[in-house]
């Protein structure tokens, strides 16, 4: 059984005021799936909060999008995994795409930023994906082997407990494209292979692997039946409580 995680990644976006009111909107419009769905909102850091403050009275949990590797301590700007746990914060997202890409994180930075944030207690949404050019080379699925493998390198089979992966091909994310259902499922039938072979079949087949890149209610239903899918990582429908809690009742009405 994987109970559906229903993710909403707000980037960059939202003030203090619509951030706040964005999470109340979702935390009254998702009461009623909550029963049978797990929801995640990640607001940015000066946010996390009010947002929290915001969604105190429902079963909304709230993440943060990054955090550093190190113990706190002169590191300018950062903000340390001690520090998103030390307020209640229970989710991180690492390894998105946008900080692979636009902000140049390897595998061995997000690596060490997964140790970091499971040895304080958070939950780690690990993104792994591939670029559109590594699809038509056909490299997906060494693409995802080798994101896995370094993200995940000296993960303990305990701790992948806490552990969640969203699969976000880099070519669906904000484009309006979004994998087919198939290409969704297949992507995540490799991830759960992968997890079979590096841990157990166990823990391949009770993780949850969300799939994230242009999800919207329109499309919502489709890819969340897939076998292998197991939630969703939403970026630019989570902005709205129209568009993301139809999502979200999406992933109630077909928890596994
Ligand atoms: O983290 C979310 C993903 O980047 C997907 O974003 P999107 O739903 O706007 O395509």
């Amino acid at each position: 059984m994987r109970r559906y995680l229903i993710a909403g990644n707000w980037k960059m976006n939202t003030n203090r005021d619509t951030a706040v009111s964005l999470a109340k909107s979702i935390a009254d419009g998702s009461q009623a799936a909550t029963g049978s769905v797990d929801v995640l909102v990640c607001p940015p850091f000066p946010y996390l909060i009010p947002v929290q403050d915001a969604a105190s009275e429902s079963q909304v949990t709230v993440g943060a999008q990054n955090c550093y590797f190190e113990e706190p301590g002169a590191f300018t700007g950062e903000v340390a995994a001690e520090m998103l746990a030390d307020l209640g914060i229970q989710s991180v997202i690492l390894g998105h795409s946008e900080r692979r890409h636009v902000l140049g994180e390897t595998d061995a930075i997000i690596n060490r930023k997964v140790l970091k944030s499971l040895e304080k207690g958070l939950q780690v949404v690990l993104c792994v994906g591939e670029l559109l050019e590594e699809r038509e080379a056909e490299k997906t699925n060494d693409v995802l082997d080798e994101q896995m493998a370094g993200g995940l390198a000296s993960v303990s089979a305990e701790q992948m407990a806490n552990v969640v992966i969203a699969y976000e091909p880099v070519w669906a994310i904000g484009t309006g494209k979004t994998a087919s259902p198939e290409q969704a499922d297949s992507a995540h039938a490799h991830l759960r292979k992968w997890l079979e072979s590096h841990y157990t079949s166990e823990i391949a087949n009770g993780m949850r692997i969300l799939y994230g890149g242009s999800v919207k209610p329109a499309n919502a239903v489709e890819l969340l039946s897939q076998e292998n899918v197991d939630g969703a990582l939403v970026g630019g429908a989570s902005l709205t409580a129209e568009n993301f809690v139809p999502i979200i009742e999406a992933g109630a009405s077909l928890s596994k």
